[in-house]
């Protein structure tokens, strides 16, 4: 028994403005990772499939009145979508906790009202917008109209499906865009609503629509079609690699934020009170299933057993349970696949000779969660940071300490890595501080915080870890075309 009642919910595709089974009527099956009781039965979509909505967005934006219409009536319609999901916040809550896994109090309290705020954001935004002007003496002026680009396609990750989904979906729109997008096959329900809740915020048929399936089919088809013009895409590393591939031909413009392994620094001089529940949860929130995750917490050497002990403590008291329940604080892993990779690094671990401080193991749960997909949360120390585990992105709740002396070491150990999305400092030393936030080569630099989130700023990776930046003005430029007009005055 769960602590929810689960009725098996049918998801379908949603185009132009209706839900829809596939041309072939397949259908693929999710599961509920806490339980593996099937949740949901959802439409696989075909390649004819795609080349449909993909035409319909393309129609929606040359011939639809989105594009045209007042500025004031798009954003006024955004806006409206960022209320419903307020409205709806509970019921979007509850699904997030079902399909991902993630606790319930934690989507309610942070990701759907982030999500909600994504679009009111990016209305207001874009309504804040001028153009720029550049007169040539008396004999000509310049100046720049921001237009749409097209039809875009929002290629989305199953971590946190609704909140990323919408960050791509409030600049796109705002900006005069229609919208093919495509949820992760493993977690489609949340921003499967996204079609009903455009439609009631009146937004018009054919500028929002939703095509569930396999990346490797769906996800390819979308990034080869002629009709979509660009590409905003959240997810790993690999995948990102093969989007810029098939979208060569059909020359994409792409954003791409993907994987990440930053080092969370920590000083001698750190405030521990707060560096410690503050590194938890930036090890072990969504059982670590977050690009932005600081699981390598670099330790300087004069405070490495204190730290270790009171981390330890805090890791074991955490509370792993069932999604739904309001006092849990971490859920299983995503799916099977995805448990079986997090797993495979404990025999790595173990082969590469580092010390387990604490987890490893499966926690003790109720009854109904004993097939779920559930890891302690486990933290490794090591010496070595060219490890395998202090590498690669695990994506779960598996963390590793690593030790050094000098700030010179605790560069060097944070900028050894293909990854460059973010990374995190903890002194008193205001000097040191930024010294480091300098050196780290990453998008972005947390100072005595992690995951605080300005929706105007640069959001993005160095390295592997992504291509361009999304957020304010950056979403706003990606999803736009700039024009110049040039105007002979004499
Ligand atoms: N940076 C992040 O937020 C995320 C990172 N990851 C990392 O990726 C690893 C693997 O996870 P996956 O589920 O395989 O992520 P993924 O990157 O394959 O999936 C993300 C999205 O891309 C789509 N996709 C997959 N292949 C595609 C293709 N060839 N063309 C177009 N779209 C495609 C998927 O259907 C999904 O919607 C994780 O273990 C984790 O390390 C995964 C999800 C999010
Ligand atoms: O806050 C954001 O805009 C993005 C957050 C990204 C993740 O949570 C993720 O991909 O894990």
């Amino acid at each position: 028994m769960t602590s929810v009642e689960v009725k098996v919910k049918r998801v379908l595709h949603f185009i132009n403005g209706n839900y829809e089974q596939s041309s072939d009527e397949q259908t693929f099956e999710v599961k509920n990772p806490a339980t593996q009781e099937v949740i949901a039965v959802v439409s696989e979509a075909t390649e004819e499939d795609v080349q449909k909505v993909s035409q319909v967005a393309r129609d929606a934006f040359d011939h639809g009145p989105w594009r045209t219409m007042s500025l004031a009536d798009r954003c006024d319609k955004i806006r409206r979508m960022a209320e419903i999901i307020l409205e709806r916040r509970e019921e979007i809550a509850r699904l997030e906790a079902l399909d991902v896994g993630k606790p319930y109090s934690h989507a309610f309290a942070g990701e759907i009202p982030r999500a909600a705020h994504n679009l009111k954001f990016f209305a207001d935004f874009m309504e804040q917008q001028g153009g720029e002007a550049y007169p040539m003496e008396d004999a000509y002026l310049n100046y720049t109209r921001y237009e749409p680009v097209g039809v875009a396609g929002l290629i989305t990750p199953w971590n946190a499906p609704f909140m990323l989904t919408t960050w791509k979906l409030g600049p796109c729109l705002a900006a005069g865009n229609t919208a093919v997008i495509k949820p992760a096959e493993m977690t489609p329900l949340s921003v499967s609503l996204l079609g009903e809740i455009a439609k009631q915020a009146g937004i018009p048929d054919g500028v929002v629509n939703i095509i569930h399936g396999q990346g490797r089919v769906v996800g390819t088809a979308i990034t080869e079609n002629e009709n979509v013009d660009i590409i905003s895409f959240t997810g790993s590393t690999a995948t990102g690699k093969a989007i810029m591939r098939n979208g060569a031909d059909t020359l994409k413009k792409f954003a791409f934020e993907l994987g990440g392994k930053a080092a969370n620094i920590i000083f001698e001089d750190a405030d521990l009170e707060k560096a410690i529940p503050v590194s938890i949860n930036a090890a072990f929130l969504n059982s670590g299933q977050v690009c932005l995750a600081g699981s390598r917490i670099l330790v300087q050497r004069s405070i490495l057993d204190s730290f270790i002990e009171k981390f330890k403590l805090a890791a074991e008291a955490l509370v792993v349970g069932d999604p739904q329940d309001p006092a849990t604080k971490m859920g299983p892993l995503v799916s099977e696949e995805h448990y079986n990779k997090v797993r495979s690094y404990l025999d790595v671990a173990k082969e590469e000779g580092a010390t387990l401080i604490t987890g490893g193991g499966t926690p003790k749960l109720a009854a109904h969660l004993k097939d779920g997909y559930y890891i302690e949360p486990t933290v490794y120390y090591h010496e070595d940071h060219k490890a395998r585990i202090c590498q690669e992105e695990i994506f779960g709740p598996f963390v590793t300490i690593i030790p050094f002396d000098t700030e010179e070491e605790a560069l060097t150990i944070a900028n050894d890595t293909d990854y460059g999305l973010n990374g995190v400092v903890w002194t008193e030393n205001l000097k040191r501080a930024h010294r480091i936030a300098h050196g780290v080569r990453a998008g972005t630099i947390w100072v005595n915080c992690w995951f605080v989130r300005d929706l105007r700023v640069p959001f993005g990776g160095f390295k592997k870890s992504g291509i361009g930046r999304e957020g304010g003005h950056h979403s706003l430029e990606f999803f736009s075309e700039a024009k110049n007009i040039c105007i002979a005055l004499e």
